[in-house]
């Protein structure tokens, strides 16, 4: 964390407030050998809504990011002894999109089973996630909306991991500009 406050040209304890009572969990995966791996997903798409994710996993593979060029599903090869550090939605909106939390999902295949192990690490559920105030000005412009991160983790959890193209809950609801949009319909719609 404190590289990424430096990166973001803020003292390396920027964050250090909000983990002194920090959120930390541990998911432990295991997926079976699937005998129709074209029809079945290991996680469906989803954003880890933490801050960081530090997976460690087998060499089996599996796991696919979605590029942001041209929305391809990209499989990330296994490195041993690596860790894959994973943007989660409360460091896109702390940054105010310098950094994005990235899209991915879990494949299956056939013959081998895999185990991946992710540690989620984020702020306590009580804090109110919003863009820091250094990096927003007139310039540029606060473009999330505060909310509360306990409550975004519970409406989530009710939906998460279901294997389908499901829309959950996500940081784009709290975006100020589809805010003024939504806002912008519901008053075209009252004109008429
Ligand atoms: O198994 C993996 O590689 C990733 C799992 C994952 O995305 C998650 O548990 O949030
Ligand atoms: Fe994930």
């Amino acid at each position: 964390m404190e590289l990424i406050a430096l990166s973001l040209g803020l003292p390396a304890r920027r964050f250090s407030s909000f983990f002194e009572d920090p959120t930390r969990s541990v998911r432990l995966n295991h997926y079976p050998p699937c005998p129709g791996p074209h029809l079945a997903l290991g996680v469906g798409r989803h954003k880890d809504p933490g801050a960081l994710t530090i997976l460690a996993q087998d060499d089996v593979g599996g796991l696919e990011v979605k590029r942001k060029s041209d929305g391809e599903w990209v499989r990330i090869k296994p490195t041993p002894g690596a860790y894959i550090i994973n943007v989660g939605d409360i460091l896109q909106v702390w940054s105010n999109d310098v950094y994005e939390s990235v899209e991915h999902r879990v494949t299956v295949n056939s013959e081998k089973e895999r185990f991946s192990i992710p540690f989620f690490f984020s702020p306590p559920h009580y804090t109110m996630v919003r863009p820091l105030d250094e990096l927003t000005n007139e310039q540029n412009p606060v473009k999330y909306r505060a909310y509360n991160l306990g409550k975004f983790l519970a409406t989530r959890r009710q939906s998460n991991f279901k294997k389908l193209d499901v829309e959950n809950i996500q940081i784009s609801h709290f975006k100020v500009q589809e805010l003024a949009n939504e806002l912008d319909g519901a008053l075209s719609i009252n004109k008429k």
